[in-house]
């Protein structure tokens, strides 16, 4: 394992089925150490296309962190770090709808927060600060993800808004079609307060969401061996949307993700 790591402005945080970055090239590994704690793992830093790109699997590379026990505050400090600006973050989902299929990809534009028990925000006290969440997620990178996934041939919804629920238990049927009720179209656990934490950051985020079931509003109740097995079937899609995306990204940000943080400090 080396020491010092190198400066890199891309960061990509795996969740259920992504826990290598296996296709990035000459990847080496780097133990960070932040105020909240060790992160889910060390970091990975390797190269798509001589693009330097960081790698943390949220759930530790053997997924043993569930969702409400992941060090949110350390995996985004550890990031930040290191020099992380422009964040991917990738979700296993449930579809509250129809028409968002087992196998297709949401470029998430909204959440809603059920979570009950999260570390929401590096703000504290004394020093305070409210963020504006009212479009969470950055254009640019969600408008050249959506380019990507077309030009590849991937099935991609421009749209989808994320609930977000404690977990680590699936939802009754009567909560999944409260969750319908509410108009939010996919269903995760770990959205929250990873995004939060991002803004606060000064972080471009994006959300690639891939839907692995129909949640348990349509007839057959999901299990976690159903998403394992989907996400599985699937991870080559989003490797091959990664290596599309990635070498397109700008050096320079022309979104104002980076300043929402200063109208939002009292
Ligand atoms: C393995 S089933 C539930 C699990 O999958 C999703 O994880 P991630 O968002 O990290 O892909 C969901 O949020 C749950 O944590
Ligand atoms: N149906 C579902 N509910 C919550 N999280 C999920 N992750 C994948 N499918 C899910």
């Amino acid at each position: 394992m080396s020491q010092t790591p190198p400066r890199v402005k891309i960061g990509i945080i795996g969740g259920s089925g992504l826990y290598s970055p296996d296709f990035l090239e000459k990847v080496q590994e780097y133990k960070i150490y932040t105020p909240y704690g060790a992160p889910s793992s060390d970091i990975m830093i390797g190269e798509i296309k001589g693009v330097k790109v960081a790698f943390l699997p949220r759930h530790g590379k053997r997924h043993s962190i569930p969702p409400h026990m992941i060090n949110y505050r350390a995996n985004i400090w550890a990031l930040k770090e290191i020099g992380v600006e422009r964040l991917i973050s990738v979700s296993a989902v449930g579809s509250l709808r129809e028409d968002y299929k087992p196998g297709d990809f949401v470029c998430t534009d909204q959440f809603i927060d059920m979570t009950k028990r999260r570390e929401l925000t590096f703000y504290d006290g004394p020093v305070v600060a409210h963020v504006s969440m009212a479009d969470p997620f950055c254009p640019e990178l969600r408008t050249l993800c959506i380019a990507s996934a077309k030009s590849l041939g991937i099935t991609v919804h421009e749209k989808g808004t994320y609930i977000c629920i404690e977990g680590p238990r699936f939802s009754t049927r009567a909560e999944s079609r409260l969750w319908r009720s509410f108009g939010a179209d996919i269903i995760g656990m770990t959205l929250i307060p990873e995004v939060n934490l991002a803004r606060e950051a000064r972080m471009c985020f994006l959300n690639i969401a891939m839907v692995t079931d129909y949640d348990v509003w349509a007839e057959k109740p999901v299990t976690a061996h159903e998403v394992a097995r989907v996400m599985a079937e699937n991870t080559e899609k989003v490797r091959r949307l990664l290596v599309e995306l990635i070498p397109k990204i700008p050096e320079k940000r022309g979104c104002q993700c980076a300043r929402y943080l200063d109208e939002a400090l009292l």
